[in-house]
C-alpha cells in the first residue's frame, strides 16, 4: 500500500496553483487580509520619505558639539522649532540649532540630533552636555527602502504587517489571487441535516460542516452541495455538477469496499484519473486521490474522496488536503504541514503497519511543547473527543509504541 510521503507527493505534484491573470481579483486595503498577493508590490517611495529626527530634541551640526561634556558644554542659539509635519524654513547654521520633535523633518545644515534628556534649555539658547556620534537620531531619507524596490512578492500571504507596509506605500488597489472554490458534500443513505429528528439507523451529516468549516479557514470558498444518498445517478449528477463548478472537490464516505460505496466507480465513468484508492494510514486508509483534466484552459480539478468516519475525514483533510488547498491557491511557499516535536503525556501504540494518528492537544510550557491525547475512544468513528484537538501524534511505520515523555513528531491542525 501507498506511503503516506508517497501519497503526499502524488497529490502535491498534481496541484496547478492559481497564476494566471484569470485568477487575479482587485481588492481594497482591509479586504486583502488573508489573501494571497499576485503581483510584485514595487514602492513609489523611498522610506523614510525625508531625512527626519527619531528624538525629541535638537538638530545641531556635529561639528559644533563634538566632544562637548558636562564640564565643557557646547552652547547653540535655537532659531527654529519643527514639529513633525512641519516644513522647516532656515537652514541651521554654525552655532545655531533648530527645537526639533519625534518625526520631524531635519533641516538643512543641521546633520545630528542630540537628545533633549542631555541637554539644559535657556531662553532661546541650548547648552549641549554630551555629544552623541556624527549623524545621531537621523532617519535618513531611503535609508530603509528606496523608490522602485520590490516591497512584497507574489505568492505571501496578506496579514497586519503586509497590509502596514501595502497602506505606507500608499497601494490601495491590491491584486490578489480569487480564492479556491472546493465543492463539498456527503454521501449516505444514513445521512441527515443536523435539524432532523434522527429515526433509527440515522446519524447526523457532521463531516460536510466541519470540511466547510476548515476550507474556510484554509482561504478558500466551500460550495456545500449537501447529502447525497447512495444512488449512482443522484452521485453522478452531483459529481458532474461539482467538477463543472469548482476547483477541488472533496466528498466523505462511500469509497471503501462496501456495497454501497460508489464514488471510485463513479470518478473513472466521468473520465477522472485515479491517482490511489487506499494510503497506509490510521485513520484515513480508503482515500481515494483523482484528478480530471478537462482542458487547457482550466487547471487539473482534484477530486478527494475521503473516508466517511468522522475523525477519518477529518485527518486525511488536515494531512493531505490542507496542503493541496494551500498550495492551489497560490502561496509560494508555507503551505505544506507543520510537525512540531512534542514530548507526550501519554503512551499510545500501534500495530506497526500503518502511519498512525493520535488526536489531542499541544501545549507549551516552559517554551517546550507538550502533547496529551484526547480522553475517551480514539476510534475513527468517535467525533466527540476531537473538539478542541489542536495536534495529531504520529507514530510511524514500523514503530508500535510511545511512552509517557518519549518525544514524538505531531501534526499542528487547525
Ligand atoms: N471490509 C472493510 N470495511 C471497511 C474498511 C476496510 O478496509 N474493509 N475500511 C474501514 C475504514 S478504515 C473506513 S474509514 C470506512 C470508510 O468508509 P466509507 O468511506 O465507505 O464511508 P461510509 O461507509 O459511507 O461511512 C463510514 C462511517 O462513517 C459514517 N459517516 C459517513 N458519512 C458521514 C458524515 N457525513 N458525517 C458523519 N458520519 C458519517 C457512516 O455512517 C459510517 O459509520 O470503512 C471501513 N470499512
Ligand atoms: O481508517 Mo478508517 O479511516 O480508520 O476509520
Ligand atoms: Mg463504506
Amino acid at each position: 500500500m501507498l506511503s503516506v510521503q508517497q501519497a503526499e507527493q502524488i497529490i502535491i505534484n498534481s496541484v496547478q496553483p492559481l497564476a494566471t491573470e484569470r485568477d487575479i481579483e482587485i481588492v481594497d486595503l482591509l479586504g486583502a487580509s488573508g489573501r494571497i498577493l499576485a503581483q510584485e508590490i514595487i514602492s513609489q517611495l523611498d522610506f523614510p520619505h525625508w531625512d527626519n529626527s527619531a528624538m525629541d530634541g535638537y538638530a545641531v551640526r556635529h561639528a559644533d558639539i563634538a566632544g562637548c561634556n558636562a564640564e565643557n558644554p557646547a552652547i547653540l542659539e535655537i532659531i527654529a522649532e519643527i514639529p513633525a509635519g512641519k516644513t522647516p524654513h532656515k537652514s541651521i547654521l554654525p552655532g545655531q540649532a533648530a527645537r526639533i520633535f519625534t518625526g520631524a523633518m531635519m533641516p538643512a545644515g543641521a546633520d545630528t540630533v542630540v537628545m533633549q534628556e542631555v541637554t539644559q534649555r535657556s531662553g532661546n539658547s541650548v547648552t549641549i552636555l554630551d555629544a552623541p556620534a556624527p549623524q545621531a537620531f537621523v532617519r535618513h531619507q531611503g535609508s530603509f527602502s528606496q523608490a522602485g524596490t520590490a516591497l512584497l512578492s507574489p505568492g505571501i500571504s496578506i496579514g497586519a504587517t503586509e497590509i502596514a507596509v501595502l497602506a505606507s506605500a500608499q497601494c490601495i488597489q491590491i491584486p490578489v489571487y480569487r480564492r479556491p472554490v472546493v465543492a463539498i458534500f456527503s454521501t449516505g443513505d444514513e445521512l441527515v441535516t443536523p435539524d432532523r429528528p434522527l429515526k433509527p439507523g440515522q446519524l447526523v451529516d457532521s463531516n460536510q460542516y466541519a470540511l466547510a468549516t476548515l476550507v474556510t479557514q484554509t482561504g478558500a470558498i466551500p460550495k456545500m452541495l449537501g447529502i447525497i444518498p447512495d444512488d449512482p445517478e443522484l452521485l453522478k449528477n452531483t459529481i458532474s455538477q461539482a467538477l463543472e463548478s469548482a476547483d477541488i472537490v472533496i466528498s466523505s464516505g462511500g469509497v471503501s469496499v462496501g456495497d454501497y460505496d460508489f464514488v471510485d466507480r463513479i470518478l473513472s465513468s466521468l473520465g477522472g484519473e485515479i491517482h490511489f484508492r487506499a494510503i497506509a494510514v490510521k485513520p484515513g486508509k480508503p482515500l481515494t486521490f483523482a484528478t480530471f483534466n478537462f482542458s487547457s484552459e482550466r487547471s487539473s480539478i482534484l477530486y478527494f474522496g475521503l473516508p466517511g468516519n468522522p475523525v477519518s475525514s477529518l485527518v486525511t483533510f488536515w494531512r493531505f488536503v490542507q496542503p493541496a488547498i494551500r498550495k492551489f491557491s497560490g502561496i509560494s511557499d508555507f503551505w505544506q504541514p507543520i510537525f512540531v516535536k512534542a514530548k507526550t503525556q501519554h503512551s499510545f501504540k500501534s500495530d506497526g503497519k500503518k502511519e498512525s494518528y493520535f488526536w489531542g492537544q499541544l501545549h507549551l510550557v516552559n517554551g517546550e511543547y507538550e502533547f496529551t491525547l484526547a480522553g475517551g475512544s480514539q476510534n475513527s468513528g468517535n467525533l466527540i473527543n476531537l473538539a478542541q484537538t489542536n495536534g495529531l501524534a504520529i507514530l510511524p511505520v514500523g514503530k508500535t509504541l510511545v511512552n509517557v515523555g518519549d518525544l514524538v513528531q505531531v501534526l499542528q491542525v487547525q
